[in-house]
């Protein structure tokens, strides 16, 4: 079967797929292309997950950031064209390579503001191969027409077991014990180091990590508390504060469990210091913005906060390297380095084999079925909708997906469009200002592709239009 995105057929601005072509090839004006191609039948396999009812050949995917080896080779195996990188790219750079693909693969280091985005002409998906989405414009992409996937808790078993290292670490100080006899000086202490065993640990944020680590830590003897601004079923013998202010009076140790959000920024600053208890330790798996470091360094100086574990800052290096975590990228770097029972590490918290392969896996299907199907179950800023896969070895029938602005009136002229065909299953809904109709309709003739195509294009709420056939 072939597929089409015509959306530039008329020159109208959107983001489309010059299908004709071969992989590769340089486009051909819009017209043209939708002119000279011939839809091709593919056979479907029975054992693919997803169908590829189209030239898969052409469809270009952008993969950042070390994106794990299994997505490139379910991507490979669709036959899409992969240009994959194992850093994140400087803005310009990225700018420059969004502009022709299809599909684009990052972790949590991309910005995918507006501003880069405005450039994407042919984009439709966006993968996050990560749990946070918070570095994606969401809203803009949408109104783009641009559907967002991510991975919404495939490494936070791995973040979870993070913490409960870090706990151990920083109350028996392991961190400057091992520095201190990789540079040859034995200092065997016990003063100010505790077991875990009949502490309080005060989590904030108590969703997929959160609670994860909640049974954890109680499997070692602490007692757990947790805040949330929703009220969630404690695990096990855990108990639901009603104030941040009360977890940090309780807590010995607190750990950060949030999104990057307004509400969260500065979220633990010199206040919230102040309120927790003396020699208490601070945890953040979370994002960089959420802890003031200023606060936690002049804390720690103070004596007040025994010891922090870190994984996330307010500005993280675009790659690995030495002399890439400077204070160039963040003026108290050099301050927190010099703090003993401070653990640093490069934002590792989902980085297992594990979290990565599954990670590959989920997202890669997510993008190929939105591809090849026009599925969005999953989608974190688009309506949820799908369609079992179109019947591709039927004469004559079209999958119309027509994403368009949540206004009154639209499906009744939608529908009057298809109306000449029998539309043999449709699935609508809405989120927000985004709407997003799937239909399969038979009886359709190849001449009759382009007059469907042509009618949706005029149809003032119209974001984008693909047709699968
Ligand atoms: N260090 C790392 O490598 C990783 C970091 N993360 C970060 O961890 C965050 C949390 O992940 P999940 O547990 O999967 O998210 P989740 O969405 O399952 O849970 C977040 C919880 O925080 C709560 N929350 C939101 N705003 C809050 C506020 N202002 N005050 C109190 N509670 C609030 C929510 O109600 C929810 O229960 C992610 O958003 C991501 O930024 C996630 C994975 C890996
Ligand atoms: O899953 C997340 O939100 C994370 O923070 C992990 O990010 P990463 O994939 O390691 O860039």
């Amino acid at each position: 079967m072939s597929y089409q995105n015509i959306d530039n057929l008329q020159g109208a601005f959107q983001h489309g797929v010059n299908l004709g072509s071969s992989p590769g090839a340089v486009s051909t004006s819009p017209t043209q292309s939708f002119m000279n191609t011939l839809p091709r039948r593919l056979s479907v396999s029975k054992q693919q997950k997803v169908l590829k009812p189209f030239s898969t050949g052409d469809i270009k995917i952008l993969l950042l950031e070390n994106v794990n080896k299994t997505a490139i080779a379910t991507f490979k195996d669709q036959g899409y064209q992969v240009d994959f990188h194992k850093g994140a790219l400087p803005e310009e750079e990225l700018i420059e390579k969004i502009k022709d693909v299809h599909a684009i693969g990052i972790r949590s280091k991309t910005k995918l503001t507006a501003n880069v985005l405005k450039h994407a002409k042919n984009l439709e998906v966006i993968g996050c191969f990560c749990i946070g989405t918070n570095q994606v414009d969401l809203e803009y992409a949408a109104s783009r027409g641009i559907a967002v996937f991510n991975s919404p808790f495939s490494n936070s078993r791995s973040v979870a077991e993070l913490v409960i290292a870090e706990i151990i670490s920083l109350a028996r100080q392991l961190g400057d014990r091992s520095i201190e006899l990789h540079t040859g000086t034995w200092n065997k202490v016990s003063a100010k180091c505790w077991e875990v065993r009949g502490k309080t640990l005060g989590i904030i944020g108590y969703g997929h990590i959160g609670s994860q680590l909640s049974v954890l830590a109680e499997s070692m003897g602490l007692h757990v508390i947790y805040y949330d601004i929703v009220t969630i079923m404690a695990l096990g013998t855990a108990k639901q504060v009603p104030t941040l202010n009360e977890l940090l009076n309780k807590a010995d140790f607190v750990s950060l469990h949030v999104p990057e959000t307004p509400e969260t920024k500065n979220m633990i600053s010199a206040p919230q210091f102040a309120s927790m208890k003396d020699g208490a330790y601070i945890i953040n798996a979370s994002r960089g913005t959420v802890v003031d470091i200023a606060s936690l360094v002049a804390a720690m100086k103070a004596k007040k906060i025994a010891g922090a574990a870190l994984d996330v800052y307010p500005n993280e290096p675009a790659k690995n390297g030495a002399g890439s975590f400077s204070n160039e990228l963040n003026s108290w770097t050099n301050d927190l380095v010099s703090l003993t029972n401070v653990i640093l590490t490069p934002h590792i918290g989902g980085s297992t084999e594990e979290a990565q392969s599954s990670i590959g896996i989920e997202v890669s299907d997510a993008l190929s079925k939105y591809i090849n199907e026009g599925n969005t179950v999953g989608a974190v800023n688009f309506p949820e909708v799908s369609l079992k896969a179109l019947d591709y070895d039927q004469e004559n029938t079209v999958r119309v997906l027509y994403i368009h602005k949540n206004v009154p009136g639209v499906l009744k002229v939608v529908n009057n469009i298809l109306s000449n065909h029998n539309i043999e299953k449709q699935y609508s809904d809405s989120r927000g200002e985004i709407a997003y109709l799937m239909a399969d309709i038979s009886s359709v003739n190849q001449s009759d592709i382009k007059e469907i195509y042509e009618d949706l294009n005029k149809t003032d709420a119209k974001i984008s239009i693909r047709l699968l056939y």
